[in-house]
């Protein structure tokens, strides 16, 4: 493996842009959380409004029937679709173009959501986050690999990654079959983990940010609507999953005297977005 560059606020201001200061929610992107299934629907809640704190000016969700009064009433600042079937999605279908796609928080994988996800990846062509159950259907059908867009993002944790590239026997393997996925189908990989690292082809990037309050319920959720967020507001799919995974941290890095280890929740990384945030505007 080649020396990763390291993600820190050097790398982070390189890339970071402040918004306009005569923006409008019309041109500030607007995301479309994919997910959700009976009992998971807190999954996209927590995607989605992580998403929104993270300063994209409109998201909608696509979720099963069972979650519209739950997205409603709990994230009013969110419109909702629904799939036609009560407790799964069965059938995505949105009449708008959204600048970025997050699919998979709570997604499920029933054979009617395998298909749809199939029928998804056919024909969209918009920046795309792939993410927990979206991976794992991925990884039971990986003829259909060839038909993500160069430049999707997905963000495994350790086990779906292994789902998704095989098992590895040392550190130096798992790096050089993940670089090998990465070039294979042109995507960027989102390790997650205790150490986060980024692969793009054969540039590695590490993170320097996050603790061990972050292995809660949830967090991963919330880091996949991050990323989608930034993707909405036009930055690069590489610069979108760095500065999301460098936030996601810094959120906990932020947050930690206040909550200790243990009380930290994936809706208190959404409650510290801001103050990460602007932590990097006073570096400026
Ligand atoms: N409130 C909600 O609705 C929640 C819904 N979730 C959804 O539940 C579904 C299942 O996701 P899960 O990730 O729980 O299930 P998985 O079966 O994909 O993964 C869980 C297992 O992965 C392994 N793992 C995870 N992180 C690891 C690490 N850092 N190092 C080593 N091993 C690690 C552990 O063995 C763990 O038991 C997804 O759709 C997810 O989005 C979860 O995100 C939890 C919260
Ligand atoms: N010990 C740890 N130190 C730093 N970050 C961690 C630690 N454990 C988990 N994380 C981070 O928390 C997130 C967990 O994601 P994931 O496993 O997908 O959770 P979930 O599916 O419950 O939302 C990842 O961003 C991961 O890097
Ligand atoms: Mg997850």
């Amino acid at each position: 493996m080649t020396n990763p560059i390291y993600i820190d606020q050097k790398e982070i201001l390189k890339r970071y842009k402040q918004p306009d200061k005569h923006t409008h929610k019309g041109i500030q992107g607007h995301a479309l959380i994919i997910g959700g299934s009976y009992g998971k629907i807190g999954a996209v809640s927590l995607s989605s409004k992580a998403c929104l704190k993270t300063g994209c000016g409109l998201v909608t969700v696509f979720i099963p029937k069972c979650g519209y009064d739950i997205l409603q009433t709990g994230i009013p600042e969110v419109m909702v679709l629904t799939d036609n079937q009560e407790k799964l999605i069965s059938n995505i279908t949105f009449d708008f173009t959204p600048q970025a796609i997050g699919i998979g928080p709570g997604l499920g994988q029933a054979v009617e959501t395998q298909n749809a996800l199939h029928q998804f990846l056919k024909i969209n062509k918009t920046p795309l986050v792939i993410d927990a159950d979206a991976l794992n259907i991925l990884s039971q059908n990986k003829e259909w690999l060839s038909l993500l867009q160069p430049k999707t993002i997905l963000t495994p944790h350790p086990e779906e990654l292994e789902r998704l590239i095989g098992k590895w026997h040392s550190e130096e393997e798992k790096m050089s079959m993940a670089i090998s996925f990465s070039k294979q189908y042109q995507v960027i990989i989102v390790m997650k983990g205790a150490l986060t690292r980024i692969i793009d082809g054969e540039t590695v990037y590490e993170n320097t940010t996050g603790n061990a309050a972050l292995a809660t319920a949830g967090s991963g959720d919330v880091l996949t609507g991050m990323i989608t967020s930034l993707l909405a507001q036009s930055y690069e799919p590489i610069s979108a999953a760095i500065l999301g995974v460098y936030l996601h941290g810094l959120t906990a890095d932020i947050a930690l005297p206040e909550t200790g280890y243990q009380s930290f929740i994936a809706s208190d990384v959404i409650a510290n977005i801001g103050k990460a945030f602007l932590s990097l505007e006073k570096l400026e």
